[in-house]
């Protein structure tokens, strides 16, 4: 368990994943944990919870235990309240008194952070600042006090995905998916791959805009606008990384593709998917009748266990699930014409919206 709780060191970690990548024994065992079914009896139960459960693997846990609390004040932000707290650091409601607005701050906690943290604010700061897109959470500033560093972004009022109780219409979780693609469609094409896409990352404000935060554990790939190459490194939080990263093989694309995908399945359903990847379809339109089938199928692609099964970008998807969410309206809109409307004298209603 100390693997899954990110309690490992980082070389145990890699090493740990480097023997599940040769042994079949430990592989069942990791992919079992990590779908959360059937827990063997000795770990403890409840690890895993409904969503979030697993911790991420190549992070350090510096904020676990005694934590430095920051001043009221923080290099001219008036800290107001925590909005939480994760692997890297605390993030606070601030007010950056110099423009009067709110802010969400982001500062390490750590008595002694150590040089994995701060690469890791490092890393987000860098990352960050190369997508500018509305599905992604902008950055203001980044600064540091005192050798701590501290990350200020626009402030996002609304819920994490981690905070809402699936099983959501999927209806809505379609709009959601769409936000999501964008969003990592925005950081591919500016060559960053997030690593850590999961529900805790993403943040839902009431008016339906949904943002990607916390690219913490990105990493950089291609050049800005080419197709990015695969990462290999261990990164990630265990619950949503994609079947080849587990087993040690390289981040690319695709693999955040799957975390979406397995992100969206647990939204609609409320469980991570089978093991067995083929059956997901199915088993979404079974379990939610009324589904569009292409979004179900959508899903099931992004989910698909060959990474060269699934979309082979961001863009491709993004395309697909635009497409998806217009067919869905023009259906809506189309059944509540009498038929008289929709017969062959309402051309314009009646024939569905092209693809491109
Ligand atoms: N821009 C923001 N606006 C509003 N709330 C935010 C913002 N950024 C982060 N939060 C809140 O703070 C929490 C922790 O943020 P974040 O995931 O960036 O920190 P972390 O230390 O990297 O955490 P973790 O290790 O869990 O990923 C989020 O789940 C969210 O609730």
């Amino acid at each position: 368990m100390a693997l899954f709780e990110g309690r490992l060191p980082v070389t145990a970690n890699v090493l740990a994943h480097h023997h599940a990548a040769r042994c079949a024994a430990c592989r069942t065992l990791l992919v079992t944990l990590a779908h959360g079914d059937a827990l063997p009896s000795e770990l403890a139960p409840g690890a895993l919870a409904p969503l979030e459960g697993g911790r991420r693997c190549a992070r350090r846990s510096s904020v676990q235990g005694a934590t430095w609390t920051p001043p009221e004040v923080l290099d001219g932000f008036r800290l107001e309240r925590l909005l939480g707290r994760g692997g890297m650091g605390a993030v606070y409601l601030a007010r950056d008194a110099s423009v009067d607005r709110r802010v969400a701050l982001k500062v390490c906690v750590a008595l002694q952070p150590d040089a994995g943290t701060l690469a890791s604010f490092a890393t987000e700061a860098r990352a960050i600042s190369r997508i500018q897109h509305p599905n992604v959470v902008t950055m203001y500033r980044a600064g540091e006090v005192d050798g701590r560093p501290y990350l200020v972004y626009e402030y996002v009022d609304g819920k994490s995905l981690a905070e809402l109780r699936p099983p959501l219409p999927w209806q809505r979780v379609l709009d959601i998916a769409v936000g999501l693609a964008a969003g990592l469609r925005a950081a591919h094409q500016g060559g960053v791959l997030h690593r850590d896409l999961k529900p805790g990352n993403a943040i839902l404000s009431p008016d339906g805009t949904v943002k990607l935060i916390d690219f913490g554990l990105a990493t950089f790939v291609g050049g800005a606008g080419t197709a990015p190459r695969g990462v290999r490194e261990v990164v990630g939080t265990p619950r949503y990384m994609a079947p080849e990263v587990r087993m040690g093989e390289s981040a690319t694309p695709r693999s955040d593709l799957h975390a979406l995908g397995l992100l969206l399945f647990e939204l609609c359903t409320g469980r991570l998917p089978p093991a067995r990847r083929g059956a997901c379809a199915a088993l979404l339109t079974e379990r939610l009748p009324g589904i569009d089938p292409g979004f179900a199928a959508v899903i099931a692609c992004c989910l698909a266990e060959d990474p060269l099964e699934r979309f082979a970008q961001a863009d491709v998807l993004c395309a697909v699930l635009e497409h998806v969410r217009r067919l869905v309206a023009f259906q809506r809109t189309s059944s509540v014409f009498p038929t008289s409307w929709t017969g062959p004298g309402f051309r314009q209603v009646s024939s569905p919206p092209p693809l491109f």
